[in-house]
């Protein structure tokens, strides 16, 4: 398990791996559901991505429920467009902190795109501001994502919220000994680095098809999962935006990389500044900077300047990969979750 080079990745600083190594083997992956907005989110990452001027590619697991306009428009933005079927968890009375959650089960199947060693996980409602390459670097056989925050009212079912405590500044209010031992760190499922392999993946089918649905839906099971394994990572790798007004002191927004525009009112392409929390400069701030990613033609896909490759690499990935046929499958269809 140990890494074969010391890596100190978060610095930048140390013995880094090589990162065109095993290049074709590493990919960024989002997931696509719906013929709603989403997919501005996504090509809004696609550019983010290249702008950053990552050498790694975008898969985009979609449901069959995505339009072939929009899988156009990916492809037209260097995607790699992999069709997925749904995944249901087993029905039961669950209320979901959102109705549509159900359908990100289906993120699980991305566990089976084994064509790649090792992939980074992000939601289409993150940005990437800076390259986060090195990440491919850390030790296998782990699991890396950023803590969650519970203050907001998404987590009151919770015995966190119930008595107001969060592991974002766990001394504020302690875990109380009559309640049993604290829960386990809890990571949020729009960013994470993992190992596909089939193994992981059948256990995960199996298990989910066994395990009653829970309000954060996939996350809450990839968080039981993957419990033993979970490395936390800093937040500056997936900067949930309640941070802003929950945690300010943990919060370096100058050095924050990744974004995730995931509070109420706060997606880039629907923003109005009206909701909750969202009238303010920091968050109009981060709104504007997605917003000039998304409109900047420069950062569109060019087959011809898009495929310099890499030292070491015969072919542009992300070219040869946009143009091939999608693999064909049967599926049922999904609800739609727009
Ligand atoms: O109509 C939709 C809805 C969602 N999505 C995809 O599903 C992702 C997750 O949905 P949201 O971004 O709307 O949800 P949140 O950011 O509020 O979700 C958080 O909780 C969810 C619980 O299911 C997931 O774990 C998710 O990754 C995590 O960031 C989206 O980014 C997008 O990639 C679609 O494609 N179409
Ligand atoms: O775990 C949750 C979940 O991911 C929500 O969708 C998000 O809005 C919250 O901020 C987060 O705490």
């Amino acid at each position: 398990m140990a890494p074969e080079v010391p890596v100190d990745v978060f610095s930048g600083t140390g013995k880094v791996a090589v990162h065109n190594a095993g290049y074709s083997k590493r990919a960024f992956v989002t997931f696509l559901a719906g013929n709603g907005d989403y997919v501005k989110g996504v090509v809004g990452l696609a550019k983010g991505l290249r702008k950053t001027k990552s050498i790694y590619p975008l898969v985009v697991a979609i449901l069959p429920d995505v339009p072939e306009e929009h899988r156009e428009i990916l492809r037209s933005q260097g995607c790699i467009v992999h069709e997925i079927e749904p995944v249901y968890p087993p029905k039961n009375q669950t209320q979901f902190a959102m109705a549509y959650y159900v359908i990100n089960y289906s993120k699980l199947r991305i566990w089976n795109f084994e064509e790649y060693s090792k992939m980074i996980y992000l939601d289409g409602d993150i940005q990437v501001f800076e390259n986060i390459d090195h990440l491919f670097d850390m030790a296998d056989g782990y699991f890396y994502a950023v803590m969650d925050c519970f203050c907001e009212k998404t987590w009151s079912h919770s015995r966190q919220y119930s008595i107001g405590y969060c592991q974002q500044c766990p001394d504020k209010v302690k875990w109380p000994e009559e309640m049993g031992a604290p829960p386990a760190l809890y990571f949020n499922a729009g960013m994470f680095v993992f190992e596909p392999s089939r193994l992981t993946y059948e256990t995960l089918l199996h298990d989910v098809s066994v395990t009653p649905p829970t309000p954060f839906a996939e996350q809450d099971f990839l968080n039981m999962f993957f419990e033993k394994v979970y490395k936390p990572i800093p937040p500056i790798y997936n900067l949930v935006l309640a941070m802003l007004w929950r945690h300010p002191e943990n919060v370096e927004l100058d050095k924050v990389k990744v974004v995730h525009y995931c509070a109420n009112g706060s997606k880039p392409w629907r923003y109005t500044g009206k909701e909750a929390n969202m009238d303010r400069e920091d968050i109009k701030m981060l709104v504007k900077k997605w917003w000039d990613i998304y409109d900047d033609e420069s950062l569109d896909f060019k087959a011809d300047q898009d495929s310099a490759t890499p030292e070491g690499e015969s072919f542009s990935r992300p070219s040869i990969m946009a143009s091939m046929p999608e693999p064909a499958i049967t599926y049922i269809h999904a609800p739609s979750a727009a």
